[in-house]
Order: C-alpha cells, then sequence, then structure tokens
C-alpha cells in the first residue's frame, strides 16, 4: 500500500480581513461589497479636454525654441495641475506591456508565494498583501486592491517569482530613473535654481525609487468601495502605467477629473517632497483610484524620491527669495517611514509645515 498522500489544505485566512481581494472577486457567490470594504463614493469622475499633455522629446529637444516652449509648458502644469500625462518618451512600448504583463502574472502565483512578502515593518523592501488604511475621520477602509511594492533604488530589490520580473523591473526602473533626472532637471531649471544645486541637495544619484503595483479586481459595487482613497504621494515624481482600463482621479481645482491615456503615455503626478522642495510652488497632487464592476485594472507604479538620507527641506535659494520657509526639513526616509505606517492619515505634508504667527 502507498503511503497516504498528504492533503494539501489551501491557507484559509484566520480573519476574512486577512484575505486578498483577488480570493474575495473570484468567489462566485459574492454580489455585494463586503462590509469591512464598504466605502460610499461618487466615483463619476468629470472628463476634461484640459489635463495637460508634455512631450518629452521637446523638453529634449536640441532646438532651444522647443526646448524653452516645453519648459515654459511644464511649468505651467506643475503650478495648476501637479499632474500631466508624458508622450514621446522613449521608454520602448515592449518594455512598457511586459511589464505590465509580468506584474500580472504576480497576482496568479499561489498565495504562499505572496504570503511570502507580507509586511513586518513599513520599509521592508518588498511588501505584498490587500491594504487597510485608517482615515482622517478614524475609519478603517479596506482598500479594494491587493498590490506588492519593492524598493528597486539606490538598492535593488525584487520578488523572486514570476522569473522575468526581475529583468523587466530593473530595465524600467532604470530607464524611468533617467526620465525622472531629466523632468527633474526641467523643474529646477524652472525654479531657477542654479544648475547641479537641485541633484547636489537632494543626492539625486542615490535617488530612492519604488516599484509598487496595484491590482483591483472587478467589483460587484464600485459606489461602495474604493481601490485606494484620496491622498498625496511622497517623493518627487510619481510615474503611472496601466492596463487600458481606467480608474485614477486626480482633483483640481476641488473637482475630482477622470484621467485618460492616450496609448503608450505615462502619467505623472507631483509628490509632498516637489511641494517641500518648491517651498509651496509645486503642489502635491490630490489622487484616488475607484473601481469598476467589469474588469480587473492593474497600475504599475514608479515612485521617484531624493536620496534615503538626503534631508528634503525647501530649496535655500527659493527660501531666500520669499523671505520664510514654509516647511520644516525632514530626512527623506523617516518621512516615507512616517507616510507608510499612518498612510493616509494625518496629512504628513501638515506635521512640517511651519504657521506663520507674525
Ligand atoms: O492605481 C492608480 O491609479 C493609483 C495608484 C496610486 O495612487 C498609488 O499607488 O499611490
Ligand atoms: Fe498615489
Amino acid at each position: 500500500m502507498s503511503p497516504p498522500t498528504a492533503s494539501v489544505v489551501p491557507h484559509q485566512p484566520s480573519n476574512i480581513n486577512d484575505s486578498y481581494v483577488k480570493v474575495l472577486a473570484e468567489s462566485s457567490t459574492l454580489q455585494s461589497v463586503p462590509s469591512q470594504f464598504t466605502f460610499a463614493i461618487d466615483s463619476k469622475g468629470s472628463n476634461s479636454d484640459s489635463i495637460p499633455i508634455v512631450d518629452f522629446s521637446q523638453l529634449t529637444s536640441a532646438n532651444p525654441d522647443q526646448r524653452s516652449q516645453a519648459l515654459r509648458e511644464l511649468a505651467t502644469v506643475c503650478e495648476e495641475w501637479g499632474f500631466f500625462v508624458l508622450i514621446n518618451h522613449g521608454i520602448p512600448e515592449t518594455l512598457m506591456k511586459a511589464i505590465i504583463d509580468t506584474s500580472l502574472e504576480f497576482f496568479d502565483l499561489p498565495e504562499e508565494e505572496k504570503r511570502r512578502y507580507e509586511a513586518k515593518s513599513a520599509l521592508d523592501p518588498i511588501i505584498s498583501g490587500a491594504g487597510s488604511v485608517i482615515t482622517t475621520a478614524n475609519q478603517r477602509i479596506h482598500m479594494w486592491r491587493d498590490f506588492v511594492k519593492s524598493d528597486v533604488h539606490p538598492e535593488f530589490h525584487c520578488p523572486d517569482k514570476p522569473q522575468s520580473l526581475r529583468d523587466i523591473v530593473f530595465e524600467f526602473s532604470e530607464k524611468s530613473r533617467t526620465m525622472a533626472r531629466k523632468l527633474l532637471q526641467g523643474i529646477s531649471e524652472n525654479l531657477e535654481l542654479e544648475e547641479g544645486y537641485m541633484d547636489e541637495v537632494l543626492q539625486l544619484d542615490s535617488c530612492f525609487q519604488k516599484y509598487a503595483v496595484n491590482f483591483y479586481p472587478p467589483c460587484p459595487q464600485p459606489d461602495q468601495a474604493i481601490g485606494i482613497p484620496p491622498h498625496t504621494d511622497y517623493g518627487l515624481l510619481t510615474f503611472l502605467i496601466h492596463n487600458g482600463i481606467a480608474g485614477l482621479q486626480i482633483q483640481h481645482n476641488g473637482e475630482w477629473f477622470n484621467t485618460n491615456s492616450p496609448h503608450n503615455s505615462i502619467l505623472v503626478n507631483t509628490g509632498d517632497h516637489l511641494q517641500i522642495f518648491s517651498n509651496g510652488r509645486y503642489k502635491s497632487v490630490k489622487h484616488r483610484a475607484v473601481v469598476n464592476d467589469e474588469a480587473t485594472r492593474i497600475s504599475v507604479v514608479m515612485v521617484n524620491g531624493a536620496a534615503p538620507d538626503a534631508i528634503v527641506g525647501p530649496a535655500a535659494p527659493l527660501v531666500e527669495r520669499d523671505g520664510r520657509a514654509l516647511y520644516r526639513p525632514m530626512k527623506f526616509i523617516e518621512y516615507v517611514e512616517k507616510m507608510l505606517s499612518n498612510r493616509l492619515g494625518k496629512g504628513n505634508l501638515e506635521c512640517l509645515e511651519i504657521i506663520d504667527e507674525s
């Protein structure tokens, strides 16, 4: 007689709050949003033809007139929107597709594989899970999304599986870093800072980058759940691409706008550290991810920041020009830790605001 085969018991989360949203969404009996996810929201955003587009090839053009024009446009979009659609950026379409497809495969891995990266601390270099957040109203919200994140610079980390992920994420992070540096160079010129000042103060050669993937399964009641509630991002510039399913909304003049992105474009938003560094000139844009009842949406995000150890405060020449600093300086990585462990709670930027009592 052959020995009995061990019965394989699939991982049963001890508590529904532990469950991956993907597993929940795939359950054939799910018809409404479980109560712990309930977050009533009017998810219909406005559409606008005026969401800005920045042409990267003009920003890097050898033609000085073309470049000056592109720089002026960049200054306006950073001041007025904090968000733009980047086109002609030069990242190959094959790489964009590969990172979306391979990131998607991560969520099909066996649960044990994904649970290897469950967070032990906010600064773990690789984290995967399904997250909940505390809002300003002290409410715990379960977001309708699963995620995986890894730090990719200055140290490179990446989940072991899917096997091809490592090379793809490495290449994408390198290319997006080069792009981030060029955009920041343009921003630095627009802020009339001396060449090299920003690179040196923010130690951009060792800049922090995080790769993050958000996986939003179809939701039976999209107006009763949220992918990610309204928040701003830490860092200087966030890049985002997705699988063609809309869901990112940005706040502009108090109104929520749907973002759409032409084929092969990259969505860029300004982060808290750019607001701090620019002494409030460039606001970190508030955004959220809404869900839908038809198709799985995936977004691949690359956060671009200063070096982990760089102290980020308002740029000294701007403080001099403005007569005062609007924010207290803080080490980049301390801010990230603060934000991740209290994510989407009280605005982190508010903690650094210097109130003028004069
Ligand atoms: O998935 C999206 O569109 C938004 C993602 C996002 O805001 C984030 O990961 O911080
Ligand atoms: Fe975000």
